[in-house]
Protein backbone atom coordinates (compact mmCIF):
# COMPACT_ATOMS: atom_id res chain seq x y z
CA UNK A 1 0.00 0.00 0.00
CA UNK A 2 1.32 3.29 -0.61
CA UNK A 3 2.17 5.38 2.32
CA UNK A 4 1.60 9.68 2.44
CA UNK A 5 4.82 11.61 2.20
CA UNK A 6 3.78 14.72 4.46
CA UNK A 7 6.64 17.10 4.80
CA UNK A 8 7.31 19.12 7.88
CA UNK A 9 9.88 21.91 8.37
CA UNK A 10 12.95 20.64 9.72
CA UNK A 11 13.65 22.99 12.04
CA UNK A 12 12.18 26.53 12.91
CA UNK A 13 9.17 28.26 13.56
CA UNK A 14 6.53 26.39 12.30
CA UNK A 15 8.20 22.91 13.14
CA UNK A 16 7.24 21.98 16.96
CA UNK A 17 3.31 23.24 16.37
CA UNK A 18 3.73 20.71 13.07
CA UNK A 19 4.72 17.98 14.96
CA UNK A 20 2.42 18.60 17.93
CA UNK A 21 -0.86 18.54 15.29
CA UNK A 22 0.46 15.58 13.98
CA UNK A 23 0.82 13.83 17.10
CA UNK A 24 -2.56 15.08 17.98
CA UNK A 25 -4.00 13.62 14.95
CA UNK A 26 -2.60 9.69 16.11
CA UNK A 27 0.64 10.07 13.58
CA UNK A 28 3.65 9.25 16.39
CA UNK A 29 7.29 8.79 14.90
CA UNK A 30 10.24 7.97 17.04
CA UNK A 31 13.16 9.64 15.04
CA UNK A 32 16.96 10.78 15.86
CA UNK A 33 17.60 14.28 15.35
CA UNK A 34 19.16 13.66 12.23
CA UNK A 35 16.95 11.55 10.42
CA UNK A 36 15.46 13.46 7.65
CA UNK A 37 12.65 10.78 6.43
CA UNK A 38 10.58 9.16 9.87
CA UNK A 39 7.31 6.36 8.82
CA UNK A 40 4.81 6.65 11.92
CA UNK A 41 3.98 4.20 13.42
CA UNK A 42 0.55 2.12 12.66
CA UNK A 43 -0.51 4.59 9.53
CA UNK A 44 0.42 4.68 6.25
CA UNK A 45 2.54 8.15 6.64
CA UNK A 46 5.81 8.90 6.17
CA UNK A 47 7.61 12.32 7.34
CA UNK A 48 10.11 14.51 5.49
CA UNK A 49 12.02 17.19 7.53
CA UNK A 50 12.74 19.55 4.96
CA UNK A 51 13.47 23.98 4.75
CA UNK A 52 10.48 25.32 4.52
CA UNK A 53 11.11 27.57 1.58
CA UNK A 54 12.16 24.33 -0.45
CA UNK A 55 9.10 22.75 0.19
CA UNK A 56 6.99 24.31 -2.79
CA UNK A 57 9.38 22.94 -5.50
CA UNK A 58 9.08 19.36 -4.10
CA UNK A 59 4.98 19.47 -4.19
CA UNK A 60 5.29 20.62 -7.63
CA UNK A 61 7.50 17.92 -8.45
CA UNK A 62 5.30 15.41 -6.79
CA UNK A 63 8.08 14.16 -4.59
CA UNK A 64 6.08 15.19 -1.41
CA UNK A 65 2.51 14.36 -1.11
CA UNK A 66 1.00 17.20 1.14
CA UNK A 67 2.98 19.34 3.38
CA UNK A 68 2.46 21.53 6.99
CA UNK A 69 3.93 25.21 5.02
CA UNK A 70 3.37 28.83 6.09
CA UNK A 71 0.44 30.22 3.64
CA UNK A 72 3.06 33.23 2.75
CA UNK A 73 5.54 30.70 1.15
CA UNK A 74 3.01 28.84 -1.26
CA UNK A 75 2.27 32.63 -2.48
CA UNK A 76 5.45 33.19 -2.93
CA UNK A 77 6.83 30.41 -4.57
CA UNK A 78 3.80 27.30 -4.75
CA UNK A 79 2.43 28.64 -8.17
CA UNK A 80 -0.78 26.04 -8.98
CA UNK A 81 -0.72 24.52 -5.39
CA UNK A 82 -3.71 24.81 -3.29
CA UNK A 83 -4.49 23.95 0.36
CA UNK A 84 -7.07 22.21 1.65
CA UNK A 85 -6.86 23.29 5.44
CA UNK A 86 -5.55 26.29 7.67
CA UNK A 87 -4.04 25.13 10.76
CA UNK A 88 -4.66 27.66 13.03
CA UNK A 89 -1.07 28.60 14.47
CA UNK A 90 2.02 30.81 12.84
CA UNK A 91 -0.10 33.41 11.73
CA UNK A 92 1.47 36.68 10.52
CA UNK A 93 1.78 39.53 8.22
CA UNK A 94 3.53 40.21 5.24
CA UNK A 95 3.84 43.73 5.64
CA UNK A 96 6.01 46.80 4.37
CA UNK A 97 7.64 48.77 6.56
CA UNK A 98 10.10 52.02 6.52
CA UNK A 99 11.91 53.96 8.91
CA UNK A 100 9.96 55.59 11.88
CA UNK A 101 11.03 58.66 10.56
CA UNK A 102 10.41 58.16 6.92
CA UNK A 103 8.09 60.76 5.05
CA UNK A 104 7.01 57.14 2.93
CA UNK A 105 3.20 56.39 4.47
CA UNK A 106 2.16 53.55 1.88
CA UNK A 107 3.23 51.08 -0.79
CA UNK A 108 3.51 53.97 -3.26
CA UNK A 109 5.47 56.39 -1.92
CA UNK A 110 8.25 54.04 -2.25
CA UNK A 111 8.40 54.58 -6.18
CA UNK A 112 11.88 54.23 -7.47
CA UNK A 113 12.66 54.00 -4.11
CA UNK A 114 14.74 50.64 -2.99
CA UNK A 115 13.11 47.41 -1.01
CA UNK A 116 14.75 44.83 0.53
CA UNK A 117 12.67 41.43 1.44
CA UNK A 118 13.02 37.44 1.20
CA UNK A 119 9.59 37.60 -0.63
CA UNK A 120 10.52 38.93 -3.97
CA UNK A 121 7.54 37.69 -5.83
CA UNK A 122 5.08 38.73 -3.58
CA UNK A 123 6.06 42.24 -3.51
CA UNK A 124 6.92 41.98 -7.30
CA UNK A 125 2.89 41.20 -7.77
CA UNK A 126 2.05 44.30 -4.95
CA UNK A 127 3.99 46.60 -6.88
CA UNK A 128 2.80 45.93 -10.75
CA UNK A 129 -0.83 45.83 -8.99
CA UNK A 130 -0.41 49.78 -8.39
CA UNK A 131 1.75 50.51 -10.78
CA UNK A 132 5.07 51.15 -8.84
CA UNK A 133 8.58 50.77 -9.81
CA UNK A 134 10.81 49.70 -7.12
CA UNK A 135 14.33 48.20 -6.88
CA UNK A 136 14.00 44.84 -4.98
CA UNK A 137 17.15 43.26 -2.83
CA UNK A 138 16.44 39.73 -1.80
CA UNK A 139 17.88 39.14 1.43
CA UNK A 140 17.44 36.02 2.83
CA UNK A 141 17.12 36.94 6.82
CA UNK A 142 17.78 40.02 9.28
CA UNK A 143 15.76 42.07 6.38
CA UNK A 144 15.10 44.53 9.06
CA UNK A 145 18.73 45.62 9.19
CA UNK A 146 18.58 46.86 5.65
CA UNK A 147 17.28 50.58 5.76
CA UNK A 148 19.65 50.94 9.11
CA UNK A 149 22.98 49.81 6.57
CA UNK A 150 21.72 52.01 3.61
CA UNK A 151 21.02 48.91 1.65
CA UNK A 152 17.24 49.95 1.04
CA UNK A 153 14.91 52.74 1.86
CA UNK A 154 11.83 49.93 2.98
CA UNK A 155 11.12 46.75 3.72
CA UNK A 156 8.99 44.00 3.14
CA UNK A 157 9.34 41.10 5.78
CA UNK A 158 7.38 39.04 8.31
CA UNK A 159 5.55 40.95 11.12
CA UNK A 160 4.11 38.83 14.01
CA UNK A 161 4.29 40.97 17.38
CA UNK A 162 5.87 44.05 15.88
CA UNK A 163 9.08 43.72 18.36
CA UNK A 164 11.06 43.24 15.80
CA UNK A 165 9.86 46.53 13.43
CA UNK A 166 9.72 48.34 16.76
CA UNK A 167 13.54 46.88 17.92
CA UNK A 168 15.17 48.10 14.40
CA UNK A 169 13.45 51.40 14.37
CA UNK A 170 11.40 50.96 11.77
CA UNK A 171 7.06 51.43 10.81
CA UNK A 172 4.97 48.75 9.42
CA UNK A 173 2.76 51.29 6.38
CA UNK A 174 1.13 48.67 4.60
CA UNK A 175 0.08 44.84 5.65
CA UNK A 176 0.58 42.61 2.14
CA UNK A 177 -0.98 39.84 3.29
CA UNK A 178 -2.19 37.84 5.97
CA UNK A 179 -0.97 33.86 6.71
CA UNK A 180 -1.10 31.16 8.74
CA UNK A 181 0.43 27.36 8.80
CA UNK A 182 -1.40 25.54 5.85
CA UNK A 183 -1.71 22.20 4.49
CA UNK A 184 -0.37 22.16 1.25
CA UNK A 185 -1.49 19.55 -1.42
CA UNK A 186 0.94 18.49 -4.60
CA UNK A 187 -1.13 18.79 -7.46
CA UNK A 188 0.33 15.26 -8.71
CA UNK A 189 -1.31 13.67 -5.76
CA UNK A 190 -2.71 10.17 -6.77
CA UNK A 191 -6.01 8.63 -5.83
CA UNK A 192 -4.70 6.34 -3.48
CA UNK A 193 -2.82 8.48 -1.76
CA UNK A 194 -5.85 10.79 -1.47
CA UNK A 195 -8.24 8.52 0.31
CA UNK A 196 -5.45 8.30 3.10
CA UNK A 197 -5.58 12.58 3.37
CA UNK A 198 -9.14 12.20 3.79
CA UNK A 199 -8.34 10.41 6.66
CA UNK A 200 -6.20 12.91 8.09
CA UNK A 201 -7.97 16.06 7.40
CA UNK A 202 -10.99 14.76 9.00
CA UNK A 203 -8.90 13.65 12.08
CA UNK A 204 -7.10 17.88 11.38
CA UNK A 205 -10.65 18.75 11.70
CA UNK A 206 -11.65 17.33 14.56
CA UNK A 207 -8.64 18.47 16.73
CA UNK A 208 -9.04 22.36 15.50
CA UNK A 209 -12.43 22.38 16.13
CA UNK A 210 -11.01 20.78 20.08
CA UNK A 211 -9.20 23.51 20.36
CA UNK A 212 -11.13 26.16 19.63
CA UNK A 213 -13.71 25.01 22.38
CA UNK A 214 -14.01 24.55 25.53
CA UNK A 215 -16.32 22.27 27.94
CA UNK A 216 -17.75 24.40 30.87
CA UNK A 217 -19.55 22.32 33.78
CA UNK A 218 -21.52 24.65 36.28
CA UNK A 219 -24.24 24.26 39.16
CA UNK A 220 -27.14 26.47 38.59
CA UNK A 221 -30.30 27.17 40.86
CA UNK A 222 -33.28 25.81 38.81
CA UNK A 223 -35.13 28.97 38.40
CA UNK A 224 -32.35 30.48 36.66
CA UNK A 225 -31.75 27.47 34.31
CA UNK A 226 -33.63 28.83 31.28
CA UNK A 227 -31.61 31.80 31.41
CA UNK A 228 -28.32 30.21 31.55
CA UNK A 229 -28.86 27.89 28.94
CA UNK A 230 -29.43 30.79 26.69
CA UNK A 231 -26.04 31.37 26.93
CA UNK A 232 -24.98 27.78 26.90
CA UNK A 233 -26.67 26.75 23.78
CA UNK A 234 -23.78 23.30 23.28
CA UNK A 235 -23.12 21.44 20.48
CA UNK A 236 -26.89 20.02 20.17
CA UNK A 237 -28.35 21.35 23.47
CA UNK A 238 -27.12 21.70 26.94
CA UNK A 239 -26.84 18.57 29.47
CA UNK A 240 -28.61 18.93 32.73
CA UNK A 241 -28.75 16.49 35.42
CA UNK A 242 -30.16 17.25 38.78
CA UNK A 243 -27.70 17.75 41.58
CA UNK A 244 -28.60 15.56 44.94
CA UNK A 245 -29.44 18.88 46.98
CA UNK A 246 -33.17 19.72 45.85
CA UNK A 247 -33.83 22.84 43.53
CA UNK A 248 -30.23 22.49 42.17
CA UNK A 249 -28.87 20.91 38.70
CA UNK A 250 -25.70 20.58 36.87
CA UNK A 251 -25.18 21.90 33.43
CA UNK A 252 -22.42 20.64 31.04
CA UNK A 253 -21.58 22.12 27.65
CA UNK A 254 -19.32 23.38 24.65
CA UNK A 255 -18.52 26.73 24.00
CA UNK A 256 -16.21 28.68 20.99
CA UNK A 257 -12.66 29.34 23.42
CA UNK A 258 -13.24 33.23 22.07
CA UNK A 259 -16.29 33.79 24.06
CA UNK A 260 -15.02 32.08 27.61
CA UNK A 261 -14.75 35.15 29.27
CA UNK A 262 -18.35 36.96 28.35
CA UNK A 263 -19.65 33.79 28.96
CA UNK A 264 -18.12 33.19 32.23
CA UNK A 265 -19.43 37.10 33.10
CA UNK A 266 -23.21 36.42 31.92
CA UNK A 267 -22.93 32.68 34.00
CA UNK A 268 -22.21 34.28 36.79
CA UNK A 269 -24.69 37.29 36.84
CA UNK A 270 -26.87 34.78 36.39
CA UNK A 271 -26.38 32.70 40.04
CA UNK A 272 -24.28 30.11 38.22
CA UNK A 273 -21.84 28.51 41.11
CA UNK A 274 -18.49 25.65 41.19
CA UNK A 275 -17.84 26.73 37.23
CA UNK A 276 -15.56 24.41 35.67
CA UNK A 277 -13.67 24.89 32.54
CA UNK A 278 -12.31 22.23 30.30
CA UNK A 279 -9.75 21.82 27.22
CA UNK A 280 -11.26 19.45 24.90
CA UNK A 281 -9.19 17.05 22.81
CA UNK A 282 -10.83 16.27 19.87
CA UNK A 283 -14.34 16.72 18.70
CA UNK A 284 -16.76 14.82 16.43
CA UNK A 285 -19.41 16.86 15.65
N1 LIG B 1 7.52 35.83 13.94
C1 LIG B 1 6.70 34.95 13.41
N2 LIG B 1 5.48 34.73 13.95
C2 LIG B 1 4.62 33.83 13.41
N3 LIG B 1 4.89 33.10 12.30
C3 LIG B 1 6.09 33.28 11.73
C4 LIG B 1 7.05 34.21 12.24
N4 LIG B 1 8.16 34.15 11.47
C5 LIG B 1 7.88 33.25 10.52
N5 LIG B 1 6.65 32.72 10.65
C6 LIG B 1 5.99 31.69 9.82
O1 LIG B 1 6.75 30.51 9.92
C7 LIG B 1 7.31 30.18 8.65
C8 LIG B 1 8.72 29.64 8.85
O2 LIG B 1 9.56 30.66 9.34
P1 LIG B 1 11.08 30.37 9.76
O3 LIG B 1 11.70 31.65 10.06
O4 LIG B 1 11.13 29.29 10.78
O5 LIG B 1 11.69 29.68 8.48
P2 LIG B 1 12.27 30.20 7.15
O6 LIG B 1 13.59 30.79 7.41
O7 LIG B 1 11.25 31.04 6.44
O8 LIG B 1 12.32 28.82 6.37
P3 LIG B 1 13.40 27.64 6.17
O9 LIG B 1 12.79 26.41 6.84
O10 LIG B 1 13.41 27.52 4.69
O11 LIG B 1 14.67 28.06 6.81
C9 LIG B 1 7.25 31.46 7.82
O12 LIG B 1 7.17 31.18 6.44
C10 LIG B 1 5.97 32.07 8.33
O13 LIG B 1 4.84 31.46 7.73
O1 LIG C 1 7.02 40.78 14.63
P1 LIG C 1 7.89 39.81 15.36
O2 LIG C 1 7.14 39.05 16.43
O3 LIG C 1 9.15 40.46 15.90
O4 LIG C 1 8.36 38.67 14.32
C1 LIG C 1 8.88 39.00 13.07
C2 LIG C 1 10.24 38.42 12.85
O5 LIG C 1 10.17 36.98 12.97
C3 LIG C 1 10.80 36.41 11.83
O6 LIG C 1 12.15 36.25 12.03
P2 LIG C 1 12.81 35.00 12.76
O7 LIG C 1 12.88 35.24 14.22
O8 LIG C 1 12.09 33.75 12.34
O9 LIG C 1 14.29 35.02 12.22
P3 LIG C 1 14.85 34.76 10.73
O10 LIG C 1 14.97 36.11 10.10
O11 LIG C 1 16.18 34.13 10.97
O12 LIG C 1 13.91 33.84 10.03
C4 LIG C 1 10.56 37.45 10.74
O13 LIG C 1 11.49 37.29 9.68
C5 LIG C 1 10.72 38.76 11.45
O14 LIG C 1 12.05 39.17 11.48
MG1 LIG D 1 12.16 33.42 10.14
Amino acid sequence: MSKLRIAVQKSGRLNEDSMRLLKDIGISIDNGKDQLKASAKGFPVEVFYLRNGDIPQYLKDGVVDVAIIGENVLIEKGDGIDFVERLGFSKCKVSIAVPKDSKANSLKDLNGKRIATSYPETVKKFLKAQNIEAQLHKINGSVEIAPNIGLAEGICDIVSSGSTLFKNGLKEIEVLLTSEAVLAVSPKMDSERQAILETIQFRIQSVLKGRQSKYVLLNAPNDKLDAIIKVLPGMKSPTVLPLAEEGWSSVHSVIPKHQFWEVIDELKANGAQGILVCPIEKMVL
